[in-house]
């Protein structure tokens, strides 16, 4: 059974696995998205709707859906969430008086019946503003991620402005997948 699925796989092109990115407004989502998929810095606008890009990775291949932030469309988030493999969270890691919001958020997301599956990634964006960014364990902690009960999660400190910490996010995710 398994071996004629594989079959059936290979003829057809191989998986594609969905990722769902995260996060309030401004924090970088379409920045990391356009990182990673076209490999460079893009001028951004505040995402209305969602973008969807393909990329593949260590051999897998991804559907990275990046959606809009702005509070208004928070409540559309979970319109994404069917059948994705993992969530990614990006998070402003300079706006520390909004890691409240962001908590709500990604507990919010974390109850919903469609993610009970799904791998967790939290970027920390915004790291190349040294002076300003809250380290990784400080968004932890403030986010409650060790409350997370029955999730496979991680935090990476990132730039999507220089590019750091993306591959590792990567890594981290390949490496549960496959
Ligand atoms: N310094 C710095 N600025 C960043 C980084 N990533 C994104 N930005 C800037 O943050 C701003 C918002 O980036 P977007 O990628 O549009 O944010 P978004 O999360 O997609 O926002 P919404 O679409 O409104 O949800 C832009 O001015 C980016 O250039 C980063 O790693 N470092
Ligand atoms: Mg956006």
């Amino acid at each position: 059974m398994g071996l004629a699925f594989s079959s059936i796989l290979s003829l057809f092109g191989r998986k594609e696995y969905k990722l769902v990115v995260i996060g309030l407004d401004n924090a970088g989502k379409t920045t990391i998205l356009y990182r990673v998929t076209q490999g460079e810095v893009i001028a951004t606008a505040p995402t209305v709707g969602s973008n969807l890009e393909q990329f593949e990775y260590k051999n897998l291949k991804f559907a990275l859906w990046d959606i809009g932030g702005q509070q208004q469309l928070r409540s559309t988030w979970s319109a994404y969430y069917n059948q994705a493999k993992a969530i990614i969270l990006v998070v402003d890691s300079c706006e520390i008086d909004r890691l409240d919001v962001v908590k709500e958020e990604l507990h919010r997301a974390c109850e919903d019946e469609q993610l009970k599956d799904a791998l967790l990634l939290v970027w920390a964006n915004k790291q190349d503003r040294k002076e300003q960014a809250a380290s990784p364990a400080q968004i932890s902690a403030q986010l409650q991620l060790t409350a997370l009960k029955d999730r496979q999660w991680s935090i990476f400190p990132c730039s999507a402005l220089t590019g750091d910490g993306l591959s590792q996010g990567l890594d981290w995710l390949t490496d549960r997948i496959s």
